[in-house]
């Protein structure tokens, strides 16, 4: 085995916004949202093995190793080039389960782009993105590594120069199954379809709020909080929570007088990921 690598960065995103537009024939939503990352991440360090396996040495509360999204991306890159190596996997999770900031996905495009390059798989970013659709909606997006403007389920993305506020980030202590929300009756199915200038005008929301509030009141006592200091929204399907501030301080501010006992950040929006730096520092 060889030695460990240096870390590769797992960047969060944020749904700036998100509507539901319809659903396919197979039940799943389709949407319109813009995702752009965030610079709060998860580190992934690998080291490159000549045995096949592929180990993860930083088992999740609650998720089989086998069922981790990095272990599933490795496995999906090996059946997809053919490469006979093994790695070891080690993850330094910062970024809440179940919070809508995407950490799972992120984690999976992340080993998709890193392995790409440590075990010379030569595949390129279309196929890469490809094969982390397979592993879940929000992965192609991390992979490309650029804000984006999406629709369909996720995966057809145009990339997008936004703003890059500093982001309040409030950490509601429950998760969010993504399944339970979609499958609300309550849920708001038929928003019209907006423009990017409708979003850049603020004619947008998160259709998933008033479902995720009526059923997780923790969620909706911290958005009622930060609504107190900026407009708020829910990312994804929650539970995470987060507000744009014109400063580093402002932001700072705000979570400084957070209630005893709660969690939140601050964040820089990103329309790069720094995975993409990262690739760039490997490939130099
Ligand atoms: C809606 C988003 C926005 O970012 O929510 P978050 O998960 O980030 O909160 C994502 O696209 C979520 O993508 P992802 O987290 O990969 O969802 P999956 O695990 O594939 O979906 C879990 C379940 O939710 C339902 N589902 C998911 C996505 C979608 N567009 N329509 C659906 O109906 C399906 O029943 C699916 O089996
Ligand atoms: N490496 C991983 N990191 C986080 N969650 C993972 C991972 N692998 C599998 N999962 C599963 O995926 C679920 C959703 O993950 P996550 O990306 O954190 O949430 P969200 O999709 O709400 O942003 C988790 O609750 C967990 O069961």
């Amino acid at each position: 085995m060889s030695g460990w690598s240096e870390d590769w960065p797992a960047p969060a995103k944020l749904n700036r916004f998100l509507h539901i537009v319809g659903r396919r024939a197979d039940g799943y939503h389709r949407l319109q949202t813009l995702f752009q990352f965030i610079d709060r991440c998860d580190s992934l360090a690998f080291a490159v093995g000549d045995d096949g396996r592929i180990e993860l040495e930083t088992p999740l509360l609650g998720v089989a190793p086998q069922a981790d999204l990095s272990v599933r991306a490795a496995q999906a890159l090996r059946e997809a080039s053919g490469v006979t190596a093994g790695v070891r996997i080690r993850v330094v999770k910062r970024l809440p389960l179940g919070g809508g900031l995407g950490g799972g996905s992120s984690d999976a495009a992340t080993t998709l782009v890193a392995l790409n390059h440590l075990w010379g798989c030569g595949l390129d970013v279309d196929a890469l993105a490809g094969l982390g659709l397979g592993l879940g909606a929000d992965v192609p997006v991390f992979v490309r590594g650029c804000a984006a403007w999406a629709e369909g389920v996720g995966e057809l993305l145009t990339p997008v120069e936004v703003d890059e506020p500093w982001f309040v980030v409030l950490v509601p202590g429950t998760a969010v199954a993504t399944r339970s929300v979609f499958e609300d009756p309550e849920l708001t199915r038929d928003s019209p379809l907006i423009t990017i200038r409708d979003f850049l005008a603020g004619a947008c929301r998160n259709d998933c709020e008033a479902v995720v509030y009526r059923r997780f009141p923790a969620v909706a006592e911290a958005a009622g909080w930060l609504g107190n200091y900026a407009p708020t929204r829910l990312t994804g399907t929650g539970a995470c929570v987060f507000a744009a501030f014109a400063s580093q301080d402002d932001a700072r501010r705000v979570c400084a007088a957070l209630p005893p006992g709660w969690e939140g950040f601050v964040a820089r929006g990103r329309n790069r990921s720094p995975l993409l730096r990262r690739l760039a520092a490997a490939q130099r």
